[in-house]
């Protein structure tokens, strides 16, 4: 089939998502369109996919789960029973049930899941860990994935049914107790306001957290003009002790096209 579009559809708090799924995309040589759902002012019941358009979603790994704004957001969406491939980015632990809960949700919005990556990209909490990933060498990897897939895209009948790694019941997630916070740098620029995903730095005092609200997601720590937004050293410390030597030796990225009806 001839695609008319790809749908770029991601939730990158810090970049890396959406990095790989520009690798992906790069194989399309087709029309774009991209669907932030991080950006809480859009309206997503709006994206409606078309059944000849491929929609490729992206999202990191959140303790082995799908961030649930992501969940939340994409339960508007609708896919058309059209095509998609799917991304979980990891911070070199593991990805556990992110790629299952992944499929499952994009299922219930109507999308076909046909493929699905995971790659490894710097860690956004522990950022020493996995810190140049993303590197040439994965670059490479990721894209030859998606020549594969493309291949792939041609095979695909009524009957495909995408074997994913994970369980379900999905792992229990525990939300990260540690919120970033503002120090003295801070010059209330509400950048970080501007761009958090959930709405919990104020616009009037951005120096400060909404602890309730903040999912630790790192994107106010990413884009803070003046590095003024952290967790804290000593709570980067004891969070690299307990799970620092998880995230020891190159993790892999991988690619799964297998159909589970075969
Ligand atoms: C709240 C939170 C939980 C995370 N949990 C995991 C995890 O369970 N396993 C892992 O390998 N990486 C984990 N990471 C790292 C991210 O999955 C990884 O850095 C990802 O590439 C970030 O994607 P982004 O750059 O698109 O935001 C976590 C990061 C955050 C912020």
């Amino acid at each position: 089939m001839d695609f008319q579009r790809v749908n770029l559809v991601y939730f990158s708090p810090t970049g890396g998502s959406k990095k790989i799924m520009r690798y992906v995309s790069s194989v399309f040589n087709i029309n774009s369109m991209t669907v932030d759902i991080s950006n809480p002012s859009l309206d997503f019941s709006k994206f409606v996919a078309n059944e000849d358009e491929i929609s490729i979603f992206a999202v990191p790994s959140f303790g082995g789960r799908v961030p649930e704004t992501f969940v939340e957001r994409i339960k508007n969406t609708n896919g058309n029973n059209s095509k998609a491939i799917l991304i979980s980015t990891y911070g070199n632990r593991d990805f556990d049930d992110t790629l299952l809960e992944l499929k499952d949700v994009v299922k219930e919005a109507g999308f076909l899941p046909i493929a699905a990556i995971a790659a490894v990209s710097k860690h956004s909490i522990m950022t020493d860990i996995a810190s140049t990933r993303p590197d040439d060498l994965d670059k490479e990897e990721i894209i030859s994935f998606a020549e594969k897939i493309k291949k792939h895209l041609e095979n695909i009948d009524d009957n495909f049914d995408l074997d994913v790694p994970g369980n379900f019941p999905y792992k229990k997630y525990n939300p990260v107790p540690l919120k970033p916070k503002a120090d003295n740098k801070c010059i209330l620029c509400g950048a970080c306001a501007t761009d958090c995903p959930v709405g919990a730095i104020p616009y009037d005092t951005p120096n400060i957290t909404n602890n309730e609200l903040c999912i630790t997601c790192m994107r106010c720590v990413e884009i803070c003009p003046v590095g003024a937004r952290s967790i804290g050293e000593e709570n980067l410390k004891m969070i690299t002790e307990k799970f620092g030597p998880l995230c020891e030796g190159r993790k892999e990225n991988k690619l799964f096209i297998e159909n589970l009806n075969k």
